[in-house]
């Protein structure tokens, strides 16, 4: 019983058991796979190999198949990695067609693509006969035209999976690399390049084995003469007419190499394991494996590591390290680069305006030294803020002027915007010192130079001792400020900061915020930094900039923010109770329901908004008699622990969700929890009206 219920299947990696209906036709179909290569390896005569392989017929045609296929591997890089690029990241119409185009040779019979080379690139072809009589070239009998074919077929999988490892290679990198400075031929060489050489070295192999095996578009296109065109695939079978045992020793070469790909490429252009994604900082753990001291992810940092206190013979004073860097001639963004204090062009100080259109409408001004903290709900319009700022999407513009210079025209990498997303996007090719010394190579700083300025950022941001780790050895904070480091050092005269603290745990949080505080009150540029923690927005910015559809809806001093703040949903990001209504003669009428009692009332009929601050709140298990003018009846809906308070959260039928703040004592002696039936109430003296 037992043997039968075995025999019905076989139990897969996650426990499930594989059906016989799905077992057995995949079995039949790797039978089907191995049946041919076994008959190779059975009938070779293995005696006769060393002769066979030796014969002048079949190391010449050796000699020509890998003479082709070099060439064609070649050309297809040549032709292909821009083809692949341009596919994956340009929008351009008649992009399927192409594509389409691309797969072509895959699919058609190479006999075809024979034939239809003749009719493009022979004597009589359409191109052929110009080639013949401007440049002499005849590609047919020739090897020159057993390349071109070998090519033709041998080229869509470059392109393919090239164009796959790209589509898996997030385009903020090279976003990244551009606000550093980069222009757009050094991302390509420096950034995207070595970010996709798996992807690519596997769709060369593949390429090359493809070209290694060509038969059919070569015989039609070139012909078939020996020491020319014959390639180990035509002599293959040439052999077959002759000698079985001759074709069979050559085809089991064939055999072996192309295996020899497969294994080296272990499934990487099937699986797409050949890109690199890189790291996103929150998902990633490291401990402090190599035990030189760095901390540990998740964990805080001594003080003597924040920055606080900097390397020994480094200035503790933000601001560029170095006030004689020369910037090259030639150098991507020589015409434009961001001037430094002290380097001789500028003061070092640049205020901001822009005026921005589209998606986001706003006008922003402000003065050097600005950090300016940008708040909004999801899909308030905070990242198309900053990459209009940055100049990288088309859904707003933003006319822009930084210090005394107009940038609105000018490319990414000449703006000196600098952008630090929300993972960093720290190059995961590079180590943090190269990372660091990025943009500044990128403006033309001499290697040297370049790296002992980066040391200096490193060190200045208390990550000096990581300077020669990868960033995926590297926590999510250590990551994080590396990130500042290289943005800082690219000499920004506007630095984008995406959620900088959002990857961090809550006691890391509180050092790096210290370290990013003391950084940017020396940099003369101004900052905007996107966040969703009230904190941060808080501590950090000394400006709280609000954004909702798009629209400004309030840009004020965070003091201000918080006592008066003008949207809802600041007042809730902010921890306050915010009930929109209109205003009474004592007070307001809440939209939907409920009325309340305000000591300072507003104009009636105005849009207001009261704000109570939690603390304001009592909660009470019985009615409250005496002074208040605000009591409503309510039922606890939810207790959390927030330092060392509890907040209450209470429905009311009367008036919209109320948060209360009471200290654990206070709640022990009412007996709260869940569900209990409570009186909440609110001193009028307690309730701000904000006109909105
Ligand atoms: N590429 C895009 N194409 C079309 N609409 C987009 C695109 N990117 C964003 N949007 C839309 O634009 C609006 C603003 O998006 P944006 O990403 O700027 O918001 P956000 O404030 O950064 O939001 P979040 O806090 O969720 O990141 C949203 O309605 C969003 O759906």
């Amino acid at each position: 019983m037992k043997r039968h219920h075995r025999g019905r299947g076989r139990t897969t990696a996650s426990g499930l058991r594989a059906p016989v209906a799905l077992a057995l036709p995949a079995v039949l179909a790797v039978a089907f796979l191995l049946v041919p290569m076994a008959g190779i390896l059975a009938r070779t005569s293995w005696g006769d190999l060393g002769t066979h392989l030796t014969s002048p017929e079949v190391t010449e045609a050796l000699r020509i198949s890998l003479v082709v296929s070099f060439w064609s591997l070649g050309l297809s890089l040549l032709l292909g990695v821009p083809l692949a690029w341009l596919l994956a990241r340009v929008d351009f119409p008649g992009k399927a067609v192409v594509r389409s185009l691309v797969l072509l040779p895959m699919v058609l019979p190479p006999t075809v693509g024979g034939v239809a080379l003749l009719l493009g690139f022979g004597r009589r072809g359409l191109l052929g006969g110009l080639l013949d009589s401007w440049f002499g070239v005849q590609l047919p009998f020739h090897t020159a035209g057993a390349v071109v074919a070998a090519t033709f077929v041998s080229m869509p999988f470059l392109v393919i999976s090239l164009e796959g490892a790209l589509a898996g290679l997030h385009v903020r990198y090279e976003e990244t690399a551009a606000s550093l400075g980069a222009g757009p031929l050094r991302v390509f060489r420096t950034v995207t390049l070595p970010m996709i050489a798996p992807g690519l070295a596997a769709g060369a192999a593949l390429t090359w084995a493809r070209a290694l095996g060509e038969f059919g578009a070569t015989i039609t296109f070139a012909g078939n003469l020996p020491g020319v065109t014959q390639t180990l695939p035509l002599q293959v079978y040439l052999l077959l007419q002759d000698s079985t045992e001759a074709a069979t020793s050559v085809s089991l070469l064939l055999l072996v190499i192309a295996t020899a790909v497969l294994v080296a490429l272990r499934g990487r252009w099937a699986g797409g394991g050949g890109t690199v994604r890189g790291r996103t900082s929150g998902a990633v753990t490291r401990t402090d494996a190599d035990g030189d001291g760095a901390p540990d992810a998740g964990g805080t940092w001594p003080d003597h590591m924040t920055g606080a206190s900097a390397a020994p013979g480094t200035p503790a004073t933000p601001g560029p390290p170095t006030a004689t860097t020369a910037h090259a001639e030639g150098a991507d963004a020589a015409p434009t680069a961001p001037d430094g204090p002290g380097d001789g062009s500028g003061t070092g100080r640049w205020p901001l305006h822009a005026d921005v259109t589209g998606f986001d409408r706003l006008t922003l001004d402000a003065a050097p030294g600005t950090t300016i903290a940008v708040v909004g709900p999801n899909g308030a319009g905070k990242t198309t803020l900053l990459r209009a700022l940055l100049g990288l999407t088309p859904r707003a513009h933003a006319v822009l002027t930084l210090g005394a210079r107009d940038v609105t025209t000018l490319p990414p990498h000449r703006r000196g915007v600098a952008w630090v997303p929300q993972d960093g996007a720290l190059f995961p090719h590079l180590t943090a010192l190269g990372n660091t010394a990025y943009g500044l190579r990128a403006h033309g700083t001499g290697r040297a130079e370049a790296r002992r300025e980066a040391q200096l950022w490193l060190d200045r941001l208390g990550v000096g001792h990581l300077a020669h780790r990868k960033p995926a050895q590297l926590s999510g904070g250590q990551a994080g400020r590396v990130a500042l480091a290289r943005a800082l050092a690219a000499r920004p005269r506007l630095l984008l900061l995406d959620e900088p603290l959002a990857a961090l745990d809550q006691s890391t949080r509180a050092h790096v915020r210290h370290t990013l505080r003391r950084h940017l009150a020396g940099f003369g540029g101004v900052c905007l930094m996107v966040t969703h923690d009230p904190v941060e927005a808080v501590s950090l910015a000394d400006r709280v900039l609000v954004l909702e559809d798009g629209r400004t809806i309030q840009d004020a001093v965070p003091a201000e923010v918080t006592r008066h703040p003008r949207s809802p949903w600041v007042a809730r990001m902010l921890g306050r109770n915010a009930w929109p209504g209109t205003a009474t003669g004592d007070g307001l009428r809440m939209t939907g329901a409920g009325r309340l009692v305000a000591a300072d009332p507003l104009p009636e009929g105005t849009g207001a908004l009261a704000v109570i601050g939690p603390e304001a709140v009592s909660v009470h298990r019985t009615r409250p008699s005496g002074s208040p003018r605000n009591v409503w009846p309510g039922r606890v809906r939810e207790i959390t622990a927030l330092g060392g308070r509890l907040r209450v959260l209470v429905g009311s039928p009367e008036v919209p969700d109320l948060v209360g703040e009471i200290t654990p004592q206070a709640a022990a002696e009412l007996g709260l929890a869940e569900d209990t039936e409570v009186w909440v109430s609110v001193k009028a003296t307690e309730v701000t009206l904000v006109p909105v």
